[in-house]
């Protein structure tokens, strides 16, 4: 008989030289919430990162609520997960923009070199309301409760130095996960095949990882740059679209996730036997992404995207499509290069970039008696 073994319990270490969340699991669910600080100084954006770090130690491990309440008073927590806090794989993981380092803060000399303002790319239409912000934080765990309970629980601690600017749910096939395939996206395609193998320690160093090879300022070792792109897809037009303009756009087969020409979907697509473009198309997002000239990751970057579907548009078309997300240790070197290289692919008939931005993951924390962005507060 078929056995159901969800351990809600699970949970991912949040200390360590790097945050969770970015070469940890695929996980089902994710929130992506940017806010803009209203900290008022260095010490009140000290006491809001230190906030968030005890919540983040409070939230990723099992809890037990302790019984006493007052009738008098609003309760602690929301109650939504009920009296034992499971933390159902949950990583939450915290980004700083570009605009944190303006004058508020005294941090100007501090700021990653490679980090800007995301720029409007040729294909983006985007919407003032769904970019940038202060500070991003990343929501991940297998159950939707989970990343709501958690975006309640630090809210409703640190208000008082954070807002909101834009939120957008992110999610990925849950029999993925469950049986650990590439997920598929809403275009139907294995998304993520040719991404670098999180196992592999000294590529991650090399690809995501800022290390003494990049020139940072010295608190940002163990951090990496995070880019963010909604992107909504016209998935009425796509499901219109003949199976082999489909799979030339992509380069690869879309039921197997096989490169074009080949049987399996970890195949070599061999590019180099294919010099004039005749089977993966120079024109396909695979190729046009990750050239393989001269070698192996040309794009140096880790993708961790997730679907998202919200309701319908004036236009009565579906609102839904991707939340890309790519980690890297050289902003110039992986997003954007790399979308340079994207820009003007047939792909772009079918999507429409519309928000998100960059950000930079702060370094990992200590177990005990330490906070996010310690290294940059105190440098
Ligand atoms: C509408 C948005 C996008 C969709 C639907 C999409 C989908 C895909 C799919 C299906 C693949 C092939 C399977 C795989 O290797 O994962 C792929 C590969 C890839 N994509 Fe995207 N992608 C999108 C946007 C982007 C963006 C914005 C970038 C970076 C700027 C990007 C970078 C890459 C890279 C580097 C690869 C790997 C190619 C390889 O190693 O062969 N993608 N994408």
């Amino acid at each position: 008989a078929a056995t159901c073994s969800h351990d809600y319990n699970q949970a991912v270490d949040y200390w360590g030289r790097h945050q969770a969340g970015v070469i940890t699991p695929d996980t089902k669910e994710a929130i992506f919430v940017a806010f803009n600080v209203t900290a008022r100084d260095k010490t009140q954006l000290q006491q809001l990162l230190q906030l968030i770090s005890q919540r983040i130690a409070f939230l990723t491990r099992p809890q037990t609520l302790s019984a006493d309440k007052t009738d008098q008073l609003p309760p602690p927590e929301s109650g939504l997960l009920g009296h034992n806090l499971a933390p159902d794989s949950l990583t939450i993981t915290v980004a700083v923009g570009a605009s944190l380092f303006d004058q508020r803060f005294g941090l100007a000399q501090q700021k990653p070199k490679k980090l800007i303002p995301m720029p409007r790319f040729p294909n983006d239409r985007l919407e003032k309301s769904w970019c940038g912000g202060d500070l991003s934080i990343q929501f991940c765990a297998n159950s939707r409760e989970s990343v709501i309970y958690a975006l309640r629980d630090i809210i409703h601690h640190c208000n008082r130095y954070m807002v909101p600017l834009w939120k957008m749910d992110g999610f990925l096939p849950a029999r993925d996960i469950d049986h650990h395939s590439t997920a598929i996206n809403l275009f139907g395609f294995k998304d993520g095949t040719g991404n670098a193998a999180i196992t592999d320690s000294k590529l991650m160093d090399e690809l995501v990882w800022v290390t003494a090879n990049n020139h940072e300022p010295a608190w940002c070792l163990g951090g990496s740059y995070q880019a963010i792109r909604l992107i909504r897809f016209n998935v009425e037009f796509w499901d219109r679209t003949p199976l082999e303009d489909q799979e030339n756009d992509f380069g690869r087969y879309k039921s197997s996730g096989a490169p074009i020409g080949m049987k399996h979907e970890m195949d070599d697509p061999q590019m180099k036997r294919d010099p004039h473009g005749d089977r993966i198309l120079f024109d396909s997002h695979m190729r046009r992404a990750e050239p393989r000239i001269p070698e192996r990751h040309v794009a140096k970057l880790r993708r961790r995207s997730f679907s998202y579907s919200l309701g319908v548009l004036p236009s009565g078309q579906l609102d839904m499509g991707l939340i890309f997300v790519a980690y890297q240790n050289d902003l110039k070197k992986g997003f954007i290069d790399t979308q340079n290289r994207l820009n003007g692919e047939p792909l772009e008939r079918y999507i429409k970039p519309f928000g998100g931005g960059f950000y930079f993951v702060l370094p990992g924390m200590a177990r005990d008696n330490d906070y996010l962005g310690k290294q940059l507060l105190e440098s």
